[in-house]
């Protein structure tokens, strides 16, 4: 099976038509204020509309940071997301995926073995680097995890590797690791927030012949 691959942190048409014509099965929104890659709701409408609507179209992801459930509505009203990826408690990433009747990906920062969650009430698990400790955003800093950590571990829920992919390691990534889905944001970017259209191309083109699904 081959591995599903997410691009995370869209801010422009170029890079979402990029993410379009080599098949990205997911494209990430950002709505974390303080990221070089956050959009207002009224741009991200105007980047899903490009695929929203389309045939075989990507899942349209809506990264949050600790949001309030009136944080999320706003985004909600306006753009069509499909699925909530949020940074917060196990607890809180449960009651919101009820709330707003939306499939929940939750972020859990991993740095050993015991970091990996045996049960969960969310439908994805984003297996992904800690970030450091000066770091003013939890995800998006290029941070790579020791990948054998997920050997042996029996994920609960399907899950997707991230934190610190390129073009370049996501081979040897999915190959230690045994991920089914992978997700990039800074990995094939030209600068923060700009997608590398011939960087998208070759991590799509990698991440899809290696591994299993
Ligand atoms: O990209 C960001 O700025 C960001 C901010 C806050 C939380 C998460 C963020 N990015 C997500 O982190 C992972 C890994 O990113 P990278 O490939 O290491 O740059 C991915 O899901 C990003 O979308």
């Amino acid at each position: 099976m081959t591995v599903g691959v997410k691009i995370c942190g869209l801010t422009e048409e170029d890079g979402v038509d990029a993410c379009l014509r080599f098949g990205a099965d997911w494209i990430g929104l950002n709505f974390f204020t303080r990221s070089p890659r956050y959009v207002t709701a009224t741009r991200a409408a105007e980047l899903a509309n490009r695929f929203v609507g389309r045939e075989n179209r990507p899942g349209c992801v809506g990264l949050f940071v600790d949001p309030t459930n009136e944080e999320i509505a706003a985004v909600l009203d306006t753009v069509p997301v499909d699925i909530l990826q949020l940074y917060t408690t196990a607890e809180r990433a449960a009651s919101i995926g009820q709330n707003f009747q939306r499939e929940v990906w939750l972020s859990v920062p991993v740095s050993m073995a015991a970091d990996l969650p045996v049960e969960t009430k969310v439908e994805r698990l984003v297996i992904e680097s800690r970030a450091p400790k000066d770091a003013d955003r939890p995800g998006g800093n290029g941070e790579t995890l020791p990948w054998d950590v997920t050997q042996g571990w029996f994920s609960p829920c399907p899950w997707i590797l991230a934190g610190g992919l390129n073009p370049d390691n996501v081979a040897e990534a999915i190959l230690l690791s045994g991920a089914p889905a992978v997700d990039v944001s800074s990995g094939v970017e030209c600068s923060p927030g700009i997608k590398d259209p011939e960087a998208v191309r070759r991590f799509i083109q990698i991440a899809r012949s290696s591994g299993k699904r």
